[in-house]
Formats: C-alpha cells, structure tokens, sequence
C-alpha cells in the first residue's frame, strides 16, 4: 500500500521533513502544480492554507497495481469521488467532540483563533459522515489503523 504525500503552502511545524510529511511549497510553487494540471484534487483547507495530492505518483502507483491511501479533507474527498468514483471513503472520526478539542490543544500547534478556526471546519466534516462509505473511530491509532486496514482488505501498513 503506497501512502500519498501531499503538498501544502503551510509552513513546516517543528519536526516536520520536506518530502515526508508534506510537500512544503510556496504559494506560486502550488499555483504551477494546479495550473499544470498536476493535482488530482487540492482544497484550501481551514480556511487558510492549500493542500493537494500530485496526480502523478497516484496514477503511476495505481497503474501498478499498488493501492494508495489518501488522507485529505472532504472537499478533496468530494473532488477525488467526481474523478474516481470507484474509490473507497473512510470517515475517520474522534471518539467524541470532547477528545476531539483535547487532542488539538494538546498539540500545541496552533493559538485559540487557528484552533476555533480547526474546530469549525470539525463541526461541517462531522455533518458529512453519510457521504462516506464506512466510519472509523480513532480511538487507539493501532486499533483505528487495523481497523482500517482490515476494511481494504489489506496487508500491514507500509509507505513507497
Ligand atoms: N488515537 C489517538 N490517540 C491519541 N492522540 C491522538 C490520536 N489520534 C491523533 N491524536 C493526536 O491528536 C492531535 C491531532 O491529530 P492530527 O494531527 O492527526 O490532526 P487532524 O485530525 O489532522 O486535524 P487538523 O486538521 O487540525 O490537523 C495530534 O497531536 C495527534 O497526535
Ligand atoms: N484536500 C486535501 N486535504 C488535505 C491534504 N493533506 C492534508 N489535508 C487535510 O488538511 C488537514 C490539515 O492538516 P495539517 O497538517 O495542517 O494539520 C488534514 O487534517 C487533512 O484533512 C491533501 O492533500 N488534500
């Protein structure tokens, strides 16, 4: 199973690699992948930033036989169900609204603003689960990726 690297014009948080947990591009950088044709879906994502999947290694990895894992938001959900009605859509969710909200403060990653702003874009996902064809919650990691993994009908977890 190939594990898709997107890329975002967000800026690196600590610990984050170039290349392992995103693409981290400039906003023009971003704008010649669209304008190329290069994106199978891309969303501005909270309201601020844009993350998008390269069509190109998807469509090589898929010619290949290899399953690919998408982990985008629901507007990049809907594009890519529009370009490939075939796949498959997991509504990954907390196990409550409460550790929801404790889990982003505990990152520490962002302020109150950006958080509402995280929190707000929680409440509309939420209120899309029916469009997505199974639900998992993400309760225990291990667990939740089993789970999921047990659903595709898959082998272990592994990346490129
Ligand atoms: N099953 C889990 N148990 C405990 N902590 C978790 C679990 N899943 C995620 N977390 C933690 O919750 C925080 C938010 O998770 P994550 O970074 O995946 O955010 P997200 O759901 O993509 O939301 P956002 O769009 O705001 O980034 C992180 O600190 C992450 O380590
Ligand atoms: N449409 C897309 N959404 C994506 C992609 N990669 C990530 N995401 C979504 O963004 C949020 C925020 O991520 P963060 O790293 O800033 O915390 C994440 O939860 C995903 O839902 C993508 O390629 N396309």
């Amino acid at each position: 199973m190939w594990l898709s690297v997107s890329a975002t014009t967000r800026s690196p948080r600590p610990g984050e690699v170039d290349g392992v947990h995103y693409l981290f591009t400039s906003e023009a950088e971003f704008d010649g992948l669209v304008e190329r044709g290069q994106m199978l879906e891309w969303a501005v994502v909270h309201g601020r930033h844009r993350y998008g999947t390269p069509r190109g290694p998807v469509e090589q990895a898929l010619a290949a036989g290899t399953p690919v894992l998408l982990e985008i938001d629901l507007q990049g959900a809907r594009q890519v169900r529009a370009v490939m009605p075939d796949a498959h859509f997991v509504f990954l969710a907390p196990p409550s609204w409460e550790e929801l909200e404790r889990r982003l403060v505990g990152r520490g990653t962002e302020g109150p603003e950006e958080r509402e702003r995280r929190l707000s874009t929680a409440r509309v996902e939420l209120a899309a689960e029916k469009e997505f064809d199974t639900t998992i919650v993400n309760d225990d990691v291990s667990r939740a990726a089993d789970e999921l993994v047990s659903w595709m009908g898959l082998g272990p977890l592994t990346s490129r």
